[in-house]
């Protein structure tokens, strides 16, 4: 696990870090990321998984405990210097106005002033997002698939030539079709891992957790429930973290496939209400 690394080459450390909003209380999150790692984020909705990712990008700034990007406190970075180390791609991303897709990719890039690859990397940043094809169209004209496909290549953008950055993305593949979220699943891992940049995905699709990482959080309540290496991350505990009976199979190439369990009626206790006054720490199980 990620404790047992000293905290020394840690691209990302969080130490008993607590939030507040709205009333409730996340955390506390003790967290360890190094430079390449790739780490899935599963949790049912409202567990924090947002939140935690904000926290991450410092958009929001933590109550209590200690918050590190690169060994320096992270609330320490301009939002223009961390703008060249890590890239968000946030659950929501509309365009107020209508731009055109290659302005809207090349935003990733605002805070360069001179950057005479910008056009290149666009083109690059499009192709590797599955996007090519969008480029001359009008961002508000297209498809809810299709803007994805653009807000991703935008965050490619960001990071096009930097190494060993963070990549934070908010369920990448929510709008996309089966093929699509393949795809893009795969065009992101290998982004990231050709400029060895570490990765944190929120998913909502347990098996593209469990065939594309190898490290995954559970989420529940506002807390980091479980932080295993994904061999050690057993069905029980999925069905306890959604609350919900799952159906594993393995198919003939010997992937494990798991999928909610269609004879079960669905619990009241799915949708209990999470209290905001809970202690987050009796929530490992
Ligand atoms: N700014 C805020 N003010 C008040 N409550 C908030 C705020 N941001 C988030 N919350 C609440 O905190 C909880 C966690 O929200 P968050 O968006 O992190 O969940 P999530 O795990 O990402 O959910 P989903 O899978 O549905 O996107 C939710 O109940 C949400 O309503």
């Amino acid at each position: 696990m990620s404790s047992l690394h000293s905290t020394d080459n840690m691209l990302l450390t969080l130490k008993q870090v607590r939030l507040a909003l709205g009333g409730r209380q996340f955390g506390p999150f003790n967290l360890m990321i190094q430079p390449g790692e790739q780490v899935a984020i599963l949790g049912p909705s409202g567990a924090g998984k947002s939140t935690l990712l904000k926290l991450l990008a410092r958009e929001l700034t933590p109550a209590s405990g200690v918050a590190q990007f690169e060994q320096r406190p992270l609330q320490s970075w301009s939002l223009a210097a961390l703008s060249y180390h890590r890239a968000i791609l946030p659950q929501s991303h509309e365009v107020v106005f209508d731009l055109p897709v290659e302005m809207v990719i090349g935003l990733g890039r605002v805070a360069r002033t001179l950057d005479p690859s910008l056009p290149t990397i666009v083109q690059q940043a499009a192709t590797q997002a599955c996007a090519a094809h969008l480029l001359g169209r009008r961002f508000d004209t297209l498809s809810g698939g299709e803007k994805a496909r653009v807000q991703m290549a935008r965050v490619f953008a960001q990071l096009w030539d930097v190494e060993q950055g963070l990549l934070l993305v908010d369920e990448p593949l929510a709008a996309l079709d089966p093929g699509l979220q393949c795809s893009l699943m795969a065009a992101i891992c290998a982004f990231a891992a050709q400029r060895g940049h570490a990765l944190l995905a929120i998913l909502h699709d347990i098996n593209q957790a469990l065939q594309g990482f190898e490290r995954l959080i559970l989420m529940k309540q506002g807390a980091m429930v479980v932080d295993y290496p994904r061999s050690q991350v057993t069905l029980p505990m999925l069905e306890a973290l959604y609350d919900v009976q799952l159906d594993a199979a393995l198919t003939d190439s010997g992937t494990l496939l798991v999928a909610p369990s269609m004879k079960q009626a669905l619990s009241p206790t799915r949708f209990h209400v999470w209290p905001c006054t809970e202690n987050h720490e009796d929530h490992f199980y």
